[in-house]
């Protein structure tokens, strides 16, 4: 509600307003007429009608048990009947698109007075625009879809594909050609891997990590398969549609038979004529439950091949119950006696093993990136709350032992976020073969360090912020779901420990021959 044309008061009288059936409170300069309210307030009436809070300024008790958001919902924003004369609002929401002030809230490059290396004007427009498009078109539907579980909506898919999002998700490359991208707002060939971390990391800032996966992240990881192997029969065949958001697709290699160990998946291609006839089934499928495709991991004779394989006759899918919203449409999925043209084969018959490692680099990265976003965002959430929450008559920020955690949660963050820099900086300037040689070791090891960073922020965020940390609903609702869904991001794309290891291991098969201390 604009305070321009409100009625203005003074707080003496403000406070003859002070009892049940005629109640008014003062939050931040604007006058509120709880009067009717109390009755329904989900707090209960009672706690209005204290001695400082009824006809009070009740602004510090109210943001230490609040969001700003709710004064800002139309049926609580139209409370307010006027404002104390002389005194303006100091609590502002951000517009879409501006940049949070609190310290650490954003990375380095975007907070005034600091440079970086790594980015132009165009990333920093382009930076703009994605937070305040997510903002304003993505962010309701992430909220919408986290709470009912339901598929990401096509009119949402629709406005998403108008900028060509999904296709600029699978980072730089020829498939972005002729493409309008953002609106215009990046050319095809200026587009790189900071553009991509940029979307990575804005898109993971709602705190809806279900959603974040059930925006198309099956696409992601189930379409450069599809471009890198491909014939183009195949592409002019699939990607149009998969990049429009018409189709959609999902990887399919982890079954309950095999997971870290790839090599163990037991799903079945037997050639059969011009065709494949597939049976298994694969667990942990994000976007199964509706994608049209599947680009799936089959062992064959000889070794291992990838198919892309059409939701047809014999295949089916159904929810697996995770602690993240299904949103994200993980599927459990049975292919029987599946009828698969050969056509479909993704690469040479007997390579599927280095199909589908190529891949992982890419998709390993992609999945710090957002658990760097959503990081950052507890970081921020945080420093607020120890702000204003009053504990023992004092911001919980006075305390000593809430600095140190917040110290740490600080730490890491701007650690992860200085590495995968440093690692986007290297994915520009490589080739894509040179990135699997050199980079994959380096990846492994980041992801590790970044997802095991985020579960020790989500621990620490969780203390700091005590019951509402593990509440769904209220203030900590963005630490409930990050405590809750950040063992993802260090499961998702390869097991922590497992990464760990392949990270040491490439080291070791590096290691000069000559090498002595
Ligand atoms: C315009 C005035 C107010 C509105 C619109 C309002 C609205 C709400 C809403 C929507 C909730 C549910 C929790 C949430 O979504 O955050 C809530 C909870 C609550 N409110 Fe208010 N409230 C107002 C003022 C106050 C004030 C002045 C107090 C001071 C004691 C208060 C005390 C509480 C308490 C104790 C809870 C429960 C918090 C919890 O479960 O953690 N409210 N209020």
């Amino acid at each position: 509600m604009s305070t321009k044309a409100m009625k203005e008061y003074t707080f003496e009288e403000v406070a003859k307003h002070d009892k049940e059936g005629d109640l008014w409170i003062v939050i931040d300069s604007k006058v509120y007429d709880l009067s009717r309210f109390a009755d329904m307030h989900p707090g209960g009436a009672n706690v209005l009608y204290t001695d400082v809070v009824a006809g009070k300024d009740a602004t510090q008790v109210f943001f230490g048990l609040h969001r700003h958001e709710v004064l800002l919902k139309p049926q609580y924003a139209r409370l307010q009947i006027g404002k104390i004369q002389g005194e303006e609002e100091s609590i502002k929401a951000l517009a879409p698109g501006e940049l949070s002030q609190v310290p650490y809230a954003e990375p380095t490059w975007l907070s005034a007075g600091y440079s970086s290396p790594y980015y132009t004007d165009n990333h920093r427009k382009f930076q703009k625009a994605v937070r305040k498009f997510f903002v304003e078109v993505v962010h309701p539907e992430a909220v919408r879809c986290e709470d009912n579980g339901k598929k990401i909506s096509q009119d949402v898919v629709d406005k998403l594909s108008e900028l060509n999002f999904l296709a600029m998700r699978l980072g730089p490359g020829k498939h972005l050609k002729g493409r309008v991208l953002m609106g215009g707002l990046v050319k095809p060939e200026e587009y790189d891997y900071f553009h991509e971390l940029i979307l990575n990391t804005e898109l993971a800032r709602f705190g809806t990590r279900g959603f974040v996966d059930g925006l198309l992240n099956g696409g992601v990881i189930a379409l450069p398969p599809l471009f890198n192997f491909g014939t183009p029969e195949q592409q002019a065949k699939f990607v149009p549609d998969a990049l429009a958001g018409k189709k959609y697709l999902a990887l399919a290699i982890t079954e309950a038979f095999a997971g870290s160990d790839v090599g163990g998946v037991h799903t079945t291609a037997v050639r059969d004529g011009d065709d494949w006839i597939v049976n298994g089934t694969k667990k942990w499928i994000t976007n199964g439950t509706f994608a049209d495709y599947f680009t799936t991991l089959c062992k064959t004779e000889p070794g291992f091949t990838v198919l892309l394989i059409p939701r047809v006759e014999g295949v089916s899918t159904k929810p697996v119950k995770t602690a993240y919203s299904s949103t994200a449409g993980t599927a459990y999925v049975t292919f029987d006696k599946v009828r698969v043209p050969f056509a479909n084969t993704l690469g040479k018959v007997g390579n599927g093993m280095s199909v589908i490692l190529s891949n992982f680099n890419h998709e390993r990265w992609m999945v710090t990136c957002t658990s760097l976003g959503a990081q950052r965002v507890v970081v921020e959430e945080c420093l607020k709350w120890t702000n204003q929450r009053i504990a023992f008559g004092k911001p919980l920020n006075a305390q000593a032992v809430i600095r140190s955690k917040l110290a740490n949660m600080i730490a890491r963050v701007e650690a992860s976020h200085n590495w995968v820099e440093a690692i986007t900086y290297q994915m520009n300037n490589m080739s894509y073969n040179e990135q699997s040689d050199k980079l994959a070791g380096p990846i492994a090891l980041m992801k590790q360090f970044v997802s095991r960073a985020g579960r020790e922020t989500a621990e620490d965020a969780t203390q700091l912020f005590g019951g509402r940390g593990i509440t769904t609903t209220g203030m900590g609702k963005l630490i409930e779901n990050y405590h809750r869904t950040s063992p993802y991001d260090a499961i998702l794309a390869g097991a922590e420990d497992v990464l760990g290891d392949l990270g040491v291991r490439q080291a070791m098969k590096k290691m000069p021959r000559n090498a002595r201390l």
